[in-house]
């Protein structure tokens, strides 16, 4: 059997430059955010300019309804909507399962059960889950309770993110097991701007998990899907 690699998203991307590093250096997924509140905010047609090679793309979006993110994700030439305010399970539809990353927030569950069964309701109109730190928008820089998500079974794939770094990957790569990371201000000298010496370190590491360290390597990660 073949064992199953991790994948790696680099978010809030705003330079050329940027993406070209995180390719070069094995993303497979880059972020663009589209919330107009955040720093790391990029207008659509911007986006489109910016050549992400062979890894997929990913929006970014909190407050914008499905009619909003369809149109977006035309002009910004996505292939990922992900979906971090209250999309509810007919919007994800809307923008069409196949392309739904969802967004849920661990903090808002009392134990891990509570959150299995919300990320329950959306199954069937999400391609990909994302765990994400806070209760509500993102890019805070918080980890979430690595240990405290160490059983879960998710329905789909899924992405851990929130404060991930070359400094506490490590300690989520020891204690969780999803698909894979979604990396973003831990990897920035500044908001909107990636540090490279970060993005090669942060790649390094879970690319050396994926060969090394995975005792589980022969058999499925987190809810042992794939997407793509
Ligand atoms: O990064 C932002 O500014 C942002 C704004 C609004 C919604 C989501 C945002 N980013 C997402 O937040 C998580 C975690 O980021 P961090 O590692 O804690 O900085 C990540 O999924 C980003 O896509």
């Amino acid at each position: 059997m073949t064992p199953r690699r991790l994948l790696v998203k680099v978010c809030g991307i705003t330079r050329q430059v940027d993406a070209e590093a995180c390719v070069r250096h094995g993303a497979d997924l880059v972020g663009f955010i589209f919330h107009p509140a955040s720093p790391r905010f990029i207008e659509p047609g911007n986006a489109a300019q910016i050549d992400t090679g062979r890894a997929l793309r990913v929006g970014v979006f909190v407050e914008q309804d499905a009619a909003e993110v369809r149109d977006i994700m035309d002009r910004a030439r996505l292939d990922y909507a992900q979906l971090a305010g209250e999309h509810d399970p007919q919007c994800c539809r809307a923008v069409g399962p196949g392309r739904v990353i969802r967004v849920f927030r661990p903090q808002r569950h009392a134990d891990v059960a509570g959150l299995a069964a919300e990320m329950a309701q959306y199954a069937q109109c999400m391609t990909m889950a994302l765990l994400d730190a806070g209760t509500a928008g993102g890019g805070h820089g918080r980890t979430l309770d690595f240990a405290a998500l160490s059983t879960l079974r998710a329905p789909v794939p899924w992405l851990l993110a929130g404060g991930l770094s070359p400094r506490t990957l490590p300690e989520a790569l020891r204690l969780v097991a999803p698909d894979g990371f979604d990396l973003n201000s831990g990897l920035e000298s500044a908001p909107g701007i990636k540090d490279e010496t970060l993005v090669r370190e942060a790649i390094r590491l879970i690319r050396t998990f994926d060969e090394t360290n995975d005792p589980r390597a022969d058999a499925p990660r987190g809810s042992g899907g794939c997407i793509g």
